[in-house]
């Protein structure tokens, strides 16, 4: 359908606005984790297909990397397994690894590549089985609470770090025009499928890329302090401090984790932002205070 006049002219006001904040990002990549908490309502999902494709279309190169937490958890709980969790990972065994492949390599990764491309974008959706894009090895998680003299190592299953990423294949996407969507399952020297929290597959990607940031989207307003006010800008030798007293834990833990990895492997800078806000992503790029918690390398 054609446009009206007024539509047409609100765009260009819009567009020549937008101008200055779009030419900043153009030709660069843009790792977006999109987490399963910010996926609660068909609406935000819509809004967040949107934005990419909007981002897309004006010279900025997305790359999805998607999470799933909620959405494994309701269908174990249908299947009546038990969830646990260490250190914000979810504990995977055989079979709690077998329902993690179907359901972020089956049914988030397709939804989140249907809906980009019925919206008018050119998703590829992708596991790091694919094109061996993810390859792993098993994550040893180790834990030390201050009564302990040595810290005690904790076996979690089928829960994987990233070796190392197929950046020639993530390369040859984007500058195809496709938007790849990666779903955070990583496979192993002897073809093993291995469980991968979503934000440390995020980070791997904007390091391997040479992200100009990376957006982690979450269900709160940013990093929170003690007293539940927004951190707005941290840099690395702050997080550390955080972590030790106890205010980052749980799921924020991997998120804080690969965020400062990420910035410390050469992203300029890692957001983490509140994905239940419409178009959370557009705001944070163009505008100039940003949302959420900013976090850079230490200042020289
Ligand atoms: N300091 C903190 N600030 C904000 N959230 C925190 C903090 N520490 C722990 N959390 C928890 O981390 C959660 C986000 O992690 P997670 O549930 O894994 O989200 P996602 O699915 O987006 O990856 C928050 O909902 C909150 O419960
Ligand atoms: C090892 C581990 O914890 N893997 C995560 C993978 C999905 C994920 O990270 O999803 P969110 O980003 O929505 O939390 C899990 O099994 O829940």
């Amino acid at each position: 359908m054609p446009l009206g006049r007024r539509t047409a002219a609100h765009i260009a006001e819009v567009l020549s606005e937008a101008l200055p904040y779009i030419h900043r990002f153009v030709g660069k990549v843009l790792v977006i984790k999109y987490g399963g908490n910010a996926m609660e309502t068909d609406e935000l999902k819509k809004g967040f297909a949107r934005d990419i494709v909007l981002m897309k279309a004006v010279g900025i190169h997305p790359v999805v990397v998607h999470g799933g937490g909620p959405q494994i958890g309701s269908l174990l709980a249908r299947l009546n397994i038990e969830s646990h969790f260490v250190e914000g990972m979810r504990v995977t065994d055989s079979q709690t690894m077998d329902v993690v492949e179907m359901v972020l390599g089956g049914l988030v990764n397709k939804d989140i590549v249907n809906l980009i491309n019925h919206h008018g974008g050119n998703a590829i959706g992708l596991t790091g089985k694919d094109a061996r894009l993810i390859r792993a090895k098993k994550l040893t998680v180790s834990r030390k609470t201050p009564e302990m003299t040595q810290p005690e190592i904790i076996d979690i299953g089928h829960v994987g770090e990233v070796s190392q990423i197929n950046s020639d294949l993530l390369a040859m996407l984007v500058q195809s025009d496709f938007i790849p969507v990666i779903a955070p399952i990583g496979v192993g020297a002897d073809g093993q499928s291995y469980n991968i929290n979503a934000d440390l597959v995020a980070g791997k990607v904007a390091e391997a890329l040479a992200a100009e940031k990376l957006l982690l989207l979450t269900n709160t307003a940013g990093l929170l302090d003690k007293n539940g006010q927004v951190l707005t800008g941290l840099c690395t030798a702050q997080v550390d401090e955080l972590i030790a007293d106890g205010t980052v834990h749980g799921g924020m833990l991997p998120k804080i984790r690969c965020a400062l990895c990420a910035v410390q492997g050469g992203v300029t800078t890692a957001h983490i932002i509140d994905g239940r806000v419409p178009h959370a992503v557009l705001l944070e790029i163009f505008t100039d205070s940003g949302v959420g918690t900013l976090i850079k390398q230490n200042p020289a």
